[in-house]
């Protein structure tokens, strides 16, 4: 049998305004079946103000922190493990640029051009590298085991 190629843990967001449109939330998790990412762990979170500013503390003090963790407190959102090989990159790909109006440009196939709103509210959150992936899944899912799952993984 060939050997199976290396996958990869991400954590991704689906961000309040989103999250408040169930046809929007439906399309969305085809998109993630379609893009052959597998679900290891979902929860649907509502945030306090302290824990957008903990989850956001590097953006502290810039222009849009505040309007930022507004909009994340606005309401539920969805919290999810993603899994396929490269899913850090291939999530970050499949968003696309922070910015909605420029992903509408330069991005048009991607997930925040086509249900984005504004600059802060573009509705999907994605790791950028395997040391924050680890960091954020451990913030959203501490019960999860990373190295018990990756352990078990490689024995299947
Ligand atoms: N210039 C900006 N104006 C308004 N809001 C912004 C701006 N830059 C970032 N944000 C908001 O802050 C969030 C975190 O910014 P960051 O630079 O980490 O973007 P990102 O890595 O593309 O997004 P994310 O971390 O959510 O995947 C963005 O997702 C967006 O909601």
């Amino acid at each position: 049998m060939p050997p199976r190629p290396l996958t990869q843990l991400t954590l991704a967001l689906l961000k309040p305004d989103l999250t408040a449109n169930s046809t929007k939330v439906n399309k969305v998790f085809s998109h993630i079946q379609q893009n052959d990412f597998n679900i290891v762990a979902h929860k649907t979170l509502l945030w306090s103000k302290s824990d957008a500013e903990a989850f956001y503390g590097e953006h502290r003090g810039k222009f849009f922190f505040e309007r930022l963790c507004g909009y994340m407190t606005s309401g539920h959102f969805h919290a999810l493990i993603l899994e396929k090989p490269d899913a850090i990159l291939g999530w970050r790909a499949l968003i696309g640029p922070t910015h909605p109006p420029r992903a509408r440009i330069n991005a048009p196939e991607t997930l925040r051009s086509l249900y984005g709103m504004t600059d802060t509210r573009n509705s999907f959150h994605g790791s950028d590298a395997v040391d924050t992936a680890t960091k954020e899944i451990g913030f959203f899912f501490p019960e999860f085991d990373i190295e018990k799952w990756e352990k078990d993984r490689k024995e299947q």
